[in-house]
């Protein structure tokens, strides 16, 4: 099964590219997602949080104020690790899982959408190619303040939490560009899907020829130690 990592920049669109991806039937994992089923009351990362940042950051239903936790976390560097260290190995546990799961069932391949894919650099090398979602440094302020209702001063400490887009961009192998409308990042979606299915293609017609010429061999092996 070949993994194609999908990352970007807080607010660049990897959600929008993702639930493209999984209209077109893509099958897709996607950290954030399992960011937050990790974090729900009596998980261990869960425990782990309140363990660190305390009862100030709960609601009265005992979940995760999200909105207070990420206020305190894009403030301060030193308390995001510590978030970090709270959620990231049972996010990549997760992750392994849901891999896990497609590839038992028989999925050729799968997009793993991960934010801090070059940030914590997991499973990058297992990656057959890396996709950023992009779009102008403008855009990416102007969507995150839209989206999260946040002060201009709020939105760049998470802009700058991360590896600039710049960056990204000139490390990833494939570019979404979402600077556009959705009906064109929906076209350069439908390449991309394309083109993961036929790179996973070649993998298989590779692996079943690799199995043929072992058989053929094993096959002429043993029909020399019959006649002998
Ligand atoms: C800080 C939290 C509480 C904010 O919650 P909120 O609902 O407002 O945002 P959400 O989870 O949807 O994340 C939005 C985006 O913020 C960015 N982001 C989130 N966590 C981090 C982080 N630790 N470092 C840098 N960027 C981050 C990512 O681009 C992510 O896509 C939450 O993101 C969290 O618990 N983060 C720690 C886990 C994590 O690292 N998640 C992202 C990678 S899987
Ligand atoms: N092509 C587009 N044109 C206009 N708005 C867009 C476009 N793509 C995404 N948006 C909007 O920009 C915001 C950010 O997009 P989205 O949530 O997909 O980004 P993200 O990278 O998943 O964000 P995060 O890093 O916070 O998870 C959303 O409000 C979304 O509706």
């Amino acid at each position: 099964m070949l993994i194609f990592g999908l990352t970007g920049g807080i607010a660049s669109g990897k959600s929008t590219v993702s639930r493209i991806l999984e209209e077109l039937g893509c099958p897709v994992v996607d950290a954030d997602v399992l960011a937050r089923r990790v974090v729900e009351p009596g998980r261990p990362a869960w425990r782990a949080i309140v363990g660190h940042f305390r009862d100030e950051i709960l609601q009265e239903d005992g979940t995760i104020n999200r909105e207070r936790l990420g206020s305190i976390v894009f403030d301060d560097e030193s308390k995001r690790k510590t978030l970090n260290r709270c959620t990231h190995p049972y996010i990549r546990r997760e992750v392994l899982w849901e891999l896990a799961k497609h590839f038992s069932k028989g999925s050729s391949y799968v997009v793993l959408v991960s934010p801090l894919l070059f940030e914590t650099k997991y499973a990058l090398h297992y990656m057959r190619q890396t996709i950023v979602v992009s779009c102008t440094d403008s855009q990416q302020l102007s969507r995150l303040m839209a989206r999260d209702r946040l002060s201009k001063e709020e939105a760049v400490k998470r802009i700058e939490a991360q590896i600039p887009l710049s960056c990204k961009i000139s490390w990833a192998d494939v570019e979404i560009d979402n600077s556009g409308s959705r009906l064109e990042t929906r076209g350069q979606v439908q390449h991309l899907v394309e083109n993961m299915k036929r790179l996973s293609h070649c993998r298989l017609i590779l692996f079943r020829t690799l199995i043929a010429v072992f058989a053929s061999f094993m096959f002429v092996v043993f029909s020399f130690f019959a006649v002998s």
